[in-house]
């Protein structure tokens, strides 16, 4: 099968086998070349494992701190017609590679929010693993079912508190143009938090604990992202931001029911990137292509693979990390910081249609998305006819 991008608004319907085994490598390549890391978590779980942030927080895990690795994740495999999803090749690679350099890797796919699930994993711990010494929790997902109720909660995108007027950028359009976003109703902040907030990783903890599994010192944490002004309506003071704020929540939660294990729960804030929960989010890919255009000129551009490695060498493993006023671990600095903000906020005010290719990086960021399904990548042919099935 020859398979060429199937770009549908703001997702891509299929991926590329060896595009996204080119992908894992080049991540795999780089944590490599950081030389050793020092001592590191011995066995992980992942929870989102197969693409964005947990896929980077699962290959640093393997190939910088040589840990054994559960995943789980919530992917289409391939069929003889039809591609697999983006996740789906990239874990037939990361498990190929784990293989090779003799790294326990195994991977669930299915619903990480139901309780079939949770058995799966212990059932995969007590059988293979043993106690877990970190846990990796970076599910993102439109909707959840709540395991007790089966009831299903979907998450919004939407400001809290008033409607917001903004620029927006519509990749699938090549349009610059103004959306007004009507405010969430209580009802959409609740199932967004139901979602996206603190409850599933305060289970999943709680699941661990009572099977046994959980490692003494053992750390876990979850991702957020908190960005600054040009981003709150939509994201830190919207519905989405309220369902991170329940993360805090959670962190302190977990470590005080876990406190005899003496388990570490941190959000991890990191920065704005191109993945499929982000591409996803109105206004995001105009910002993202701003900040990419001044964060590479001011040489502190960072893709998954950097941030995740800078969280566990510099924050997460260690003893007592720095940490903000909510006992978060930070490492959105370079993005978040006045004098880079005011010059995102520059651009933003000066793009309009006319200017927005040449202002923004949005040749960077296409590049990024079209890369996420393994597309665009220099070295591997695009014309070749590759064999869609893989599996781990
Ligand atoms: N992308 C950004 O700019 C950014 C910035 C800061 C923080 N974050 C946070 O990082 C976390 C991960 O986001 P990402 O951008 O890497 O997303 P992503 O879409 O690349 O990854 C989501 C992962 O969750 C898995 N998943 C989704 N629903 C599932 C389910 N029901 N059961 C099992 N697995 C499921 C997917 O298979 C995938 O592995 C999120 O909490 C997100 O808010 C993202």
């Amino acid at each position: 099968m020859v398979i060429k991008p199937k770009v549908r608004g703001f997702i891509c319907t299929n991926a590329h086998p060896v595009g996204c085994a080119a992908s894992v490598q080049e991540q795999i390549d780089y944590v490599k070349q950081q030389g050793a890391l020092g001592d590191g978590p011995k066995n992980v779980l992942v929870l989102g494992c197969s693409t964005g942030y947990g896929l980077a927080s699962r290959i640093v895990s393997a190939f910088g701190y040589g840990a054994k690795t559960l995943g789980v994740c919530f992917e289409k495999a391939p069929s003889d017609r039809k591609t697999g999803t983006a996740g789906w090749y990239n874990t037939a690679a990361f498990h190929q590679q784990a293989q090779q350099a003799g790294l326990y890797a195994k991977t669930l796919n299915g619903d990480a929010f139901s309780k079939e699930m949770k058995q799966q994993v212990i059932d995969t711990l007590k059988a293979d693993m043993g106690k877990v010494d970190l846990v990796i929790y970076s599910l993102a997902s439109p909707r959840r079912t709540d395991p007790e109720t089966g009831e299903v909660y979907k998450s919004t995108l939407k400001p809290v508190g008033q409607a917001y007027k903004t620029k927006t950028y519509d990749t699938d359009k090549d349009l610059i143009h103004e959306v007004e976003l009507e405010p969430a109703n209580e009802e959409e902040i609740q199932n967004t938090i139901k979602v996206m907030g603190g409850e599933d990783w305060e289970l999943w903890l709680q699941a661990l604990a009572d099977a046994d599994l959980l490692a003494d010192n053992c750390k876990t944490t979850a991702y957020t992202y908190i960005g600054k002004e040009l981003t709150w309506p939509i994201y830190g003071q919207a519905t989405i931001g309220k369902a991170k704020e329940d993360l805090d929540r959670a962190a302190a939660a977990i470590q005080t029911r876990h406190n005899d294990k003496a388990v570490k729960a941190y959000v991890s804030s990191l920065k704005a990137l191109v993945t499929q929960a982000s591409s996803a989010i109105p206004v995001m890919p105009l910002y993202i292509s701003l900040i990419y255009k001044v964060m590479k000129e001011e040489g502190t551009h960072e893709g998954c693979i950097e941030q995740i490695t800078g969280l566990f060498r510099e924050k997460l493993l260690l003893e007592n990390p720095q940490t903000d006023d909510m006992n978060r671990l930070r490492m959105d600095g370079k993005e978040t910081n006045e004098a880079t903000q005011a010059k995102i906020k520059a651009l933003w005010d000066q793009v309009t249609q006319e200017n927005f290719h040449t202002l923004s990086d949005y040749a960077g960021y296409h590049h990024e998305f079209l890369k996420l399904f393994g597309f665009d990548i220099p070295s591997v042919d695009y014309d070749a006819d590759v064999n869609p099935l893989a599996d781990w």
